[in-house]
């Protein structure tokens, strides 16, 4: 099945796309993407859709996890091992206190653009052109920054690049070793409960590591980790650009990805961005909210999957903490009862935002908890698979979300609030938030 044109996609009307004033800009853009070297490989993308598979038949749990939005101020060292160890750590704790492997994706390298809900943003009377990320335009306040820049795209590329770069150097040059468990948290607020929890769950595997060792099983993946990037697939111009035929199977995969998923503004069963998705050979999400009937997602896995393939659709969920059991049940049931293959992703954040009276966007810890619980409760009530969790989180001691066990409240969040589109869990309360889904986890 060859891939639709780009200007086949376009005639197709795509939501969310910037409106570029230059449009021979566009195509000079896209045409540099084109003879950019893949920035990972179909291979690779084929390994996780095993994982994913796994994941779905309840062998392994999904752990997904990074910024609202990437931006390329933070492509730097300290951001991404930040990040990638606050991963690892919720990583360790998952596995351990439930005994299942747990596959490990990023929110990065490539989580630059944003679907909005308004096209314009006013503030103190000016009203300008909304920010949808640094793939398309800047997020100062003036007319000049807000203007849809198609280089950015190039940006993307090369930003997507150097972020993979240090990653793939932080899992297989000994920063992901096993025995560095303790080393993750040597610089965590000591005060923290769940750092010292984290450290009597590091002690024990630091003594099973050394018993291995003394009998002489000491395996690669003790040394090293499989890490897979991902990000909402959202600017067609950037995709399409980043699609590839690969030599051995002579398939279409988008290679600026191991997994890529459609949002939920964006995944109308005729839509462009279905149109496009239903033509690589990624893993790929899609996430469903509230307004997601079963037919949607029957009808929205028939056309994507429709060889019913394990492991290649994940549906996402993210319904809010209110609306989660009453409304995922009739989903996952309808979906389970026609023998459709997908993998269930919760998305606690997505359905559980507000604007707190001092104008920040926020979600709070119990809100968060509280979908994934009935996520679990949904499943477990219909004997079908958790398979894991998508969470906008970073490495640094931000202060974005209210609550958790550092008890942040509306006050608080002026403090240290840093994400420019949507509020992140902070270090300490993901690694809180991994050891209350571990238990889940373990009594599902
Ligand atoms: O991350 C998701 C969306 O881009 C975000 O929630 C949209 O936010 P908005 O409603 O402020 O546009
Ligand atoms: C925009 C996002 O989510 P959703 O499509 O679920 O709103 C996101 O995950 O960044």
């Amino acid at each position: 099945m060859s891939i639709p044109t780009l200007e086949q996609l376009h005639a197709l009307h795509p939501l969310q796309q910037p409106t570029y004033p230059d449009s021979a800009a566009v195509t000079a853009a896209v045409e540099k993407l084109r003879l950019a070297p893949p920035l990972v490989f179909a291979g690779e993308c084929d390994d996780l859709k095993t994982k994913i598979a796994a994941v779905s038949r309840g062998e392994a749990f999904l752990l997904a996890g990074g910024d609202c939005a990437e931006t390329f101020a933070d492509v730097n060292a300290d951001n991404v091992r930040n990040k990638l160890r606050v991963l690892l750590q919720m990583a360790v704790v998952l596995t351990y206190a439930a005994s299942v492997p747990v596959v490990k994706i990023g929110r990065l390298a490539g989580q630059y653009a944003k679907p909005r809900s308004s096209d314009m943003e006013t503030r103190d009377g000016q009203t300008l052109p909304a920010y949808r990320g640094d793939a398309v335009n800047g997020f100062e306040f003036t007319p000049e920054s807000r203007i849809p820049d198609p280089q950015r795209l190039v940006d993307v590329y090369n930003a997507s690049a150097a972020t993979l770069n240090l990653v793939r150097a932080f899992v297989t040059g000994g920063f992901a070793d096993l025995r560095q468990v303790h080393t993750w948290n040597n610089d965590f607020v000591r005060e923290s409960p769940y750092a010292q929890r984290y450290e009597l769950v590091a002690g024990e595997i630091e003594r099973a590591l050394t018993f291995m060792k003394a009998i002489g099983a000491d395996p690669d993946e003790f040394h090293r980790v499989d890490f897979h990037s991902s990000h909402e697939a959202l600017l067609l111009d950037y995709e399409h650009a980043m699609t590839r035929i690969d030599s051995r199977t002579e398939l279409p995969y988008n290679v600026s990805a191991h997994m890529v998923w459609i949002g939920e503004r964006t995944r109308q069963l005729d839509g462009a961005h279905v149109e496009y998705f239903r033509h690589i050979r990624n893993p790929i999400g899609v996430k469903l909210g509230p307004t997601a009937t079963a037919d949607d997602a029957l009808s929205l896995a028939a056309k994507l999957n429709p060889e019913n393939e394990p492991g290649r659709l994940t549906f996402i969920t993210r319904f809010g903490a209110a609306r989660v059991r009453d409304g995922l049940a009739p989903l996952v049931e309808k979906v389970t009862a026609e023998g459709v293959e997908v993998a269930w992703i919760s998305d606690p954040m997505h359905g559980n935002t507000f604007e707190t009276s001092t104008g920040y966007k926020t979600r709070r810890f119990d809100d968060v908890l509280d979908e994934i619980q009935g996520f679990f409760d949904v499943h477990r009530s219909l004997g079908t698979v958790p398979g894991g969790m998508m969470v906008e989180m970073t490495g640094d001691d931000v202060t974005e979300c209210i609550g958790g066990g550092e008890e942040i409240d509306e006050h608080g969040l002026a403090h240290r609030y840093e994400s420019v589109v949507d509020p992140r869990l902070n270090r300490v309360q993901s690694l809180e938030l991994a050891f209350l889904v571990a238990e889940m986890l373990r009594q599902s």
